[in-house]
């Protein structure tokens, strides 16, 4: 086989379609190759078949490959509350499209064991397919998602203990989302297995909490602060939900869960104070029927693109600066 003939006979390995570019040159083979989404061990495995088969072209010296990931770094985003029912799910999904609607690839994960709903969130009943047991997430509303609620038939209960919760979320991160460059996950309330398995396996990025105004929510907001703090995952910021009731009928503005109290307590924490979301049925009425407000862009959508801006923001000043604010009022809440 000539030497051009070798170089050509790569790509007929399994790996072939992975070389970018391929040099011989005083009997040194170099391969530049796109190692994108493989574990330490397939790439291991990649570089041995690639090597044995360059050794066996004529006058192979040696070879040298470079392997490189094409793959965007992920950023990670739990979205907790420390109490349930505070709308964290209705704020992972409008969060997750209003992130998309700048031009972001976002992926949403549900891993509330307890009552995944981003299916109907989504208003998607698609079960997601797999690719050497990968599953590939479901496209909807601009965005992808997988849901713990797609593994299982609507109306049966997750009986799991916190191995299976823990295994089936890492089933979910690990799944093929491709280009995905920022990926939410929807929690369940408190501060249980699942968070921690979340923290200890994934290092997220940060972490987004949400309550409503009243006390007793915010009192469970502050624990899942300091359990996100203490496991040094960066809090980004405090979302005060249900915040501010304008009757449809008369107009007349209430507070009935109290108005304020998540900005007071964010500030008391050290940590920043994202935004509110008004308690308005609509809001209520479009999440019931799979139509979430952020994806029409309407006046439901505002506030939570003005909490994705902050959000970008301050994930962007992290990622310039090793040391960012974030991480310090991280540190502050810490203390
Ligand atoms: N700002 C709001 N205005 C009106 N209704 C809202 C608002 N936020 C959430 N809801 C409604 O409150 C209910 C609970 O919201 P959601 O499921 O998002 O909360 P959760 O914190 O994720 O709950 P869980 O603890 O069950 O996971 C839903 O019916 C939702 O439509």
């Amino acid at each position: 086989m000539t030497t051009a003939d070798g170089l050509q006979s790569l790509d007929a390995l399994d790996c072939g379609s992975r070389i970018r570019s391929r040099r011989l040159s005083d009997g040194v083979v170099t391969l530049v190759v796109d190692a994108s989404g493989l574990s330490a061990a397939e790439r291991n495995k990649l570089e041995a078949e690639l090597t044995s088969a360059a050794r066996a072209i004529e006058g192979v010296k040696d070879i040298r490959i470079a392997l490189t990931a094409s793959q965007p770094r992920r950023t990670l985003i739990a979205v907790a509350s420390g109490k349930g029912g505070v709308g964290k799910s209705t704020l992972s999904t409008n969060l997750a499209i209003a992130i998309a609607r700048t031009g972001k690839k976002v992926g949403l994960i549900d891993a509330d064991v307890y009552g995944p709903s981003q299916t109907r969130l989504l208003g998607s009943d698609e079960k997601p397919t797999a690719d050497d047991k990968k599953l590939n997430p479901v496209e909807a509303h601009g965005i992808r998602f997988l849901s713990l609620g797609q593994l299982v038939s609507t109306g049966h209960a997750l009986a799991w203990r916190g191995p299976m919760a823990s295994g089936a979320l890492a089933q979910l991160i690990e799944a093929n989302w491709g280009d995905a460059e920022i990926l939410v996950v929807d929690l369940p309330p408190g501060t249980g297995d699942v968070q921690l398995s979340l923290i200890q396996k994934s290092r997220p990025d940060g972490a987004v909490i949400v309550s409503t105004p009243q006390a007793l929510s915010l009192i469970d907001a502050t624990r899942a602060v300091d359990l996100f703090g203490k496991m040094s995952v960066p809090v980004i910021g405090l979302v005060e939900n249900m915040s501010g009731y304008t009757c449809p009928h008369c107009g007349e503005q209430s507070d009935p869960f109290g108005s304020g109290g998540a900005e007071e307590a964010a500030a008391a924490m050290g940590i920043p104070f994202l935004g509110r979301i008004p308690l308005d049925s609509a809001l209520r009425e479009a999440s019931d029927v799979g139509t979430p407000p952020a994806a029409s862009g309407g006046p439901q959508s505002e506030a939570f693109e003005a909490i994705a801006r902050k959000l970008m923001a301050s994930l962007e000043t992290s990622s310039a600066d090793e040391h960012s604010p974030v991480e310090e009022m991280a540190d502050a809440s810490r203390r």
